[in-house]
């Protein structure tokens, strides 16, 4: 390859097939031939798969799958399948969760499946009037709605309600918003809400002097909530030379910093998210959607605000988390993606609330594993020790290489790639 960059336009990519989307890149200096073979698929996820899940594809990214284990949510058993690339987090959600065991584990609760559909309506003369039109015509209004979407109607789903919300900043223009609330029962609901946006809008459109603009779901699902919470007495929390009471005590002073600083807030929630998130991915979940409705209702007093919060009361230490999670168990890439249905297979849940609880709970966990170690040891010593087993790697470190690699790693608590490649060639000439 040469210096120069190569051209990214590539006019009619899409409609290539396979191997001349591959010619293409290689006459366009983008990959070598090396590359090309690199990249052909090989697992279960062929070209073809992944050709119809996304655009311009090429090839497949992998991402390592590993078992949250230990968890006990409201009396069952769960083992949870989590798709993340960083060390330590499936470490912590199983420690902690083996901590809750002994005091029941955890207990959740789901809100139901209800979403928002936004239908913004625009340059009307008369708010009032437009307001009290589409409210008449209510019932009528979520029979068209659920015209689109029969079967979600038969489960027991689809439109449920209709608000209106008038929204008047001062420096734009006055716009009314359409709430439709829609029921997707096990689905996370996008397409069908939608569809039942757009398909409701035309209706709305009469109702009114003024024209309809978007139609479009809202992730802010605050109508979609699961909680968990745990309750784990000072004698299960005992660590590394702290009393329990030591250590329920820190991770309530951990919680009430992330409930009044934004700045440790957004890092709490990180950790949050690290096994949520991690869940999402490993079933076919949209994380995205999961992630900025998680952010926005950790923002909706005003302020940033922890997802997840600790108190200590009558000897326990007490954590709560509250968190929107729009992820089904049917839909999206649930349908067609093997190892995503693989992972179902392994959760074992029967529905979108069940699952959302069990990500509750996750989120709980990794949160409660790293105040744990954030206010006692510190997260260096858990999460680097860990962590160096993959710099190990990195470096080159073959299977019987990678633990004397990362002793020495955390002798010099130098957890680095190129620390580790002396190491390994200290090591392979016997200098260590
Ligand atoms: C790492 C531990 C768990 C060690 O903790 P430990 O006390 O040394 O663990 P242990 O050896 O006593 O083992 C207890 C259980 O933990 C699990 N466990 C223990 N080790 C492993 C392992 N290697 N692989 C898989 N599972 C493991 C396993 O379930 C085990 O039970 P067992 O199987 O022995 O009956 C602990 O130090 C810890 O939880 N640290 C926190 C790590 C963490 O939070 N990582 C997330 C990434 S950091 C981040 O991004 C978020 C952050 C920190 O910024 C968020 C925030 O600021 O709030
Ligand atoms: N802003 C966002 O977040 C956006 C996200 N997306 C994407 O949308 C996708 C999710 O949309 P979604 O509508 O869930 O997916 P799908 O359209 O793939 O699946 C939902 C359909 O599954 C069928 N279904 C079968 N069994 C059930 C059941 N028990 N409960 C509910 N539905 C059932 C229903 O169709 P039927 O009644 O006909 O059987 C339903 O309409 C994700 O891939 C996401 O990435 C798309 C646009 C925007």
């Amino acid at each position: 390859m040469n210096d120069e960059r190569p051209t990214s336009r590539i006019s009619g990519f899409f409609k290539m097939s396979q191997e001349e989307r591959y010619r293409a890149l290689i006459d366009a200096q983008i990959l070598t031939e090396e590359d090309v073979e690199y990249l052909r698929p090989s697992g279960e996820i062929g070209f073809d798969t992944a050709n119809h899940m996304i655009e311009n594809a090429i090839g497949v990214l992998e991402l390592p799958l590993g078992l949250g284990l230990n968890f006990l949510i409201d009396g069952k058993d769960y083992v949870v399948p989590m798709a993340v690339e960083e060390p330590s987090v499936i470490a912590a959600v199983s420690h902690i969760a083996k901590l809750a065991r002994p005091s029941g584990g955890f207990k959740t609760e789901y809100s139901g499946s209800r979403m928002i559909g936004q239908i913004q309506v625009v340059g009307a003369s008369d708010w009032d009037a437009t307001s009290a039109a589409i409210l008449e015509n209510k019932a009528r209004l979520l029979a068209v709605a659920n015209e689109f979407e029969p079967g979600m109607v038969a489960r027991g789903g689809g439109a449920k309600d209709i608000r209106v919300r008038l929204i008047e900043e001062g420096k734009y223009q006055s716009m009314l918003i359409v709430h439709l609330v829609i029921d997707t029962c096990d689905a996370m609901g996008a397409n069908m809400i939608n569809t039942m946006a757009e398909g409701v809008a035309q209706e709305i459109e009469k109702l009114t002097d003024g024209r309809i603009l978007l139609r479009i779901l809202s992730n802010l699902c605050d109508e979609r909530v699961a909680v968990a919470r745990c309750r784990i007495p000072f004698s299960e929390l005992g660590w590394r030379g702290f009393s329990g009471e030591d250590v329920a005590k820190g991770i309530e002073l951990a919680s009430q910093f992330a409930e009044v600083d934004p700045y440790r807030a957004t890092t709490h929630n990180k950790g949050i998210m690290n096994g949520i998130s991690s869940v999402c991915i490993a079933s076919g979940n949209d994380w995205r959607a999961v992630e900025s409705g998680a952010h926005a209702f950790a923002a909706r007093s005003g302020q940033y605000s922890p997802l997840a919060v600790w108190w200590v009361e009558d000897g326990h230490l007490v954590g709560e988390i509250e968190v929107p999670l729009a992820v089904g168990t049917v839909g999206g890439p649930i349908r067609f993606h093997p190892t995503v249905q693989l992972v179902h297979r392994i959760l074992r849940v029967e529905s979108a609330g069940e699952l959302a609880r069990v990500m509750a709970a996750v989120g709980l966990a990794q949160n409660m594993a790293a105040l744990k170690a954030l206010a006692t040891e510190g997260i260096q010593r858990g999460h680097m020790s860990l962590h160096a087993r993959s710099v190990a790697a990195t470096a080159g470190a073959l299977e019987d290489e990678i633990d004397d690699v990362v002793k020495h790693l955390l002798k010099c608590q130098d957890i680095k790639v190129d620390r580790a490649r002396r190491i390994l060639f200290e090591l392979r000439n016997s200098q260590l």
